[in-house]
């Protein structure tokens, strides 16, 4: 499938299902990083960087396995416990990277859903897991927090899920505006937890009052 194939929505923009991706080119990553460093004024040979274009290439491949990752193989692990109230795992540790700078944001994320009337619920570790699965691209934070919200809701079929995500970009923070220490949050609310009394249910358990 082409880019142009794709529907414009905010969660797709840019995004291909993982099998469509291609395989990670290791080779073509590590010719990359070596003419970075030539180009940055770097002498890729010398004893500190000869191994630097291969490391960073294996490093990318661990960064950005999202890329080849889908959801649905991740919110296999489902259980009819029959809990139909909120369930919320909060603070997940996140390092993404920004798509525009190619330089890490990190923070937590916070993601709470209303299980689907027959109580169906998937594993605790399966919601950090989802976050994985996005924050393991090239990513913009309103993006990461949507889908991670949409993914739940076209799995799971939950009555509702909020994500939260707060994050600090380095690339407002070692460069550019230079402003370490601000923190973006970004929300994603869906189903039932638009409820005014449910979401502020939510958010107090996120800001733990
Ligand atoms: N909305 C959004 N913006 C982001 C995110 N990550 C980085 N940005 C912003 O992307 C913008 C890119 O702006 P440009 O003017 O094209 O790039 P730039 O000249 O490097 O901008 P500065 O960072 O202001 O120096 C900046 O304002 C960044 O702060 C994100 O996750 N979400
Ligand atoms: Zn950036």
């Amino acid at each position: 499938m082409s880019d142009e194939d794709l529907p414009l929505t905010a969660v797709s923009i840019g995004v291909r299902p993982a099998a469509d991706v291609p395989a990670y080119d290791a080779e073509r990553a590590e010719a990359a990083v070596r003419e970075l460093l030539v180009a940055v004024g770097e002498d890729p040979d010398r004893e500190g960087l000869v191994d630097t274009p291969a490391r960073v290439a294996r490093a990318y491949r661990e960064i950005f396995a999202g890329l080849r990752q889908d959801p649905e193989d991740v919110l296999t692990t489902t259980f009819d416990l029959g809990h139909e109230e909120m369930v919320l795992v909060k603070d997940i540790e996140v390092y993404s990277t920004c798509e525009h700078h190619l330089v890490p944001f990190h923070g937590v994320a916070h993601v709470g859903y209303i299980p689907s009337a027959d109580g169906r619920i998937t594993g605790l570790s399966k919601l950090a897991r989802l976050v994985e699965v996005y924050a393991r691209r090239p990513q913009v934070q309103e993006r990461l927090t949507t889908q991670v919200a949409d993914a739940l809701v076209r799995i799971l079929e939950p009555r509702g899920v909020i994500v939260v995500v707060e994050c600090e970009h380095l690339c407002m923070s070692m460069r550019g505006v230079r402003k370490p220490g601000s923190r973006t949050v970004t929300s994603a609310v869906r189903g039932a937890m638009q409820n005014a009394a449910t979401r502020a249910e939510a958010m107090s358990l996120i800001l733990g009052r």
